[in-house]
Formats: C-alpha cells, sequence, structure tokens
C-alpha cells in the first residue's frame, strides 16, 4: 500500500442472502482528500462505510483503512478513524461538555488531554457560553457542528461523515464545509456521503454509486465534461436514472 493512500479498496462485496448490497467496489482515497460518496438511496453507501469502519464484515474482496485490513484489524480501524452521521450524533440528554468528555473518553484521551480538547473545541465553536446546556436544546446545526469536532476529538487520519448535513439550513451547511475544509488542509481525510450536489462540487473527488456498483469516479470538473453536464446534479441525474 502506497503510503499516500489512506483508504484502498479492491473488488470489497457484501451480500445480504442473494442480495448483492455492494457488487465488488474498487477506489482508492489519498491522504487529506476529501472523498464525496454519492449514491441514491438503497445504492449501497451505508453498507460500503460499514465495512470501511469495521463493522461490518465482506462477503468479498479486500480493503485496507489507514494501513489496517478490513477482515483482520478492524479494531486498529476503529481507533484510526473518526465517524459522525445524521443518525448517529451525540446524546440529547447530555450536556455539551459531558458529550465531549464522554467520546474523548470512548476514544482512549486521558483526562488531562479531555481537559485541553474541550477548551479548544468550545472556544473554537464559540459554545462557551452553553457549555452546561443540554444537547437536545441545541439548534441542530450547533449539535452537527459539535459532533464533527467531537468526531475529530482523537486525531483520526480519516474521518466517516454520513449524511452529515441533512437537513440543515444553506449557511450553516457552508460554515460545517469551512470545517471540513480546514479539517482536510491539517491532513484528515474526509471520506464523505451527501444528497446535496452542491455540496458534491466542494469535494476532491467524487464516486457515484449507482445499485452497489461504483459508476463513475473522478474529480466533479472531469465528472462534468465526461457527462456533458453543467453540474454534478446533472451528472448524478443522468447516471442514477440511467
Ligand atoms: N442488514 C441488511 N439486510 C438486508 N438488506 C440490507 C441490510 N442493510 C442494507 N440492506 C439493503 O442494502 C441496500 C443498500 O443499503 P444502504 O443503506 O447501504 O444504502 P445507502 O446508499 O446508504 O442508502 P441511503 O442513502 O438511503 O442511506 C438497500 O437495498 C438496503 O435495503
Amino acid at each position: 500500500m502506497k503510503i499516500t493512500n489512506v483508504i484502498e479498496a479492491n473488488g470489497l462485496t457484501k451480500m445480504f442472502g442473494d442480495f448483492t448490497a455492494v457488487n465488488a467496489i474498487t477506489f482508492e482515497v489519498k491522504k487529506g482528500e476529501i472523498f464525496g460518496f454519492l449514491g441514491a438511496n438503497g445504492a449501497g453507501k451505508t453498507t460500503a462505510i460499514k465495512m470501511l469502519i469495521g463493522i461490518s464484515i465482506p462477503t468479498s474482496g479486500a480493503a485496507k483503512v489507514a494501513g489496517y485490513d478490513v477482515f483482520t484489524q478492524a479494531e486498529d480501524i476503529k481507533k484510526n478513524i473518526g465517524y459522525m452521521s445524521q443518525k448517529f450524533a451525540l446524546y440529547d440528554d447530555l450536556t455539551v461538555k459531558e458529550n465531549i468528555t464522554f467520546f474523548g473518553g470512548i476514544y482512549g484521551l486521558s483526562k488531562s488531554r479531555i481537559k485541553e480538547k474541550t477548551k479548544e473545541l468550545l472556544e473554537d465553536l464559540g459554545l462557551e457560553d452553553v457549555a452546561s446546556q443540554l444537547v437536545g436544546s441545541l439548534p441542530l446545526g450547533w449539535k452537527q457542528k459539535l459532533s464533527f469536532s467531537v468526531a475529530l476529538i482523537h486525531d483520526p487520519k480519516i474521518v466517516f461523515l454520513d449524511e452529515p448535513t441533512g437537513g440543515v439550513d444553506p449557511i450553516t451547511r457552508r460554515q460545517f464545509w469551512e470545517m471540513i475544509y480546514r479539517a482536510s488542509s491539517q491532513g484528515t481525510t474526509i471520506f464523505v456521503t451527501t444528497h446535496y450536489m452542491d455540496e458534491a462540487e466542494y469535494c476532491d473527488r467524487v464516486s457515484i454509486m449507482v445499485n452497489g456498483k461504483i459508476e463513475a469516479l473522478d474529480t466533479p470538473k472531469k465528472l462534468k465534461e465526461q457527462f456533458h453536464a453543467d453540474n454534478m446534479n446533472d451528472v448524478f441525474l443522468k447516471l442514477a436514472r440511467g
């Protein structure tokens, strides 16, 4: 595995009985890259992510994440990645500070490091005044920014974001993407799924999954050229609708 590739998947496949949810996907993601992982509902994105983060054993194929094998080194993968999704984020019934402490602990940070990180994170996000408020009382956009920061608390090599901005307004989504850019410029690799096609334009490279297969993979610029499309929405529609 080349040092610059933080994800390498080769013929990665997941079957549920006779149904092939992920069909022999092959791709690489480079260090610091913002990699968009697109596909219509049910295309197989979440299933693929679950295999890459070491919580679902592939049926066949191979993949390495942060240098570790998905079949034999799932525990090492988990220590080296961050994960955030619209469905799984923070605990609403814990305060902002308690959530940070809780996840810092889960990720194995020392008490002093958690204290440092909490201060840094609250300052960066401008959340000092609400540190003792229940997360459930915060606006969704704030929760998502906090959730992203928490996913990065242990300085993972890669962060997997499964529809991280679902349901928030365009301005908050833009701010969220600024955080993504910052993390990427510091060398963190971003693997992100989204249904917002403007966000696909922000990615370095984008793959598009249709019925379990990766049907296209390139920079947004090249994909638009390849599909004679004005924007990523057109590219997506041409592919996803066949
Ligand atoms: N545990 C499971 N058992 C059987 N089928 C499953 C299971 N998990 C997912 N599937 C099926 O696999 C297909 C891919 O699902 P997946 O959740 O990976 O899609 P997705 O691209 O993430 O969709 P969405 O954008 O809606 O999250 C779907 O048809 C789904 O019903």
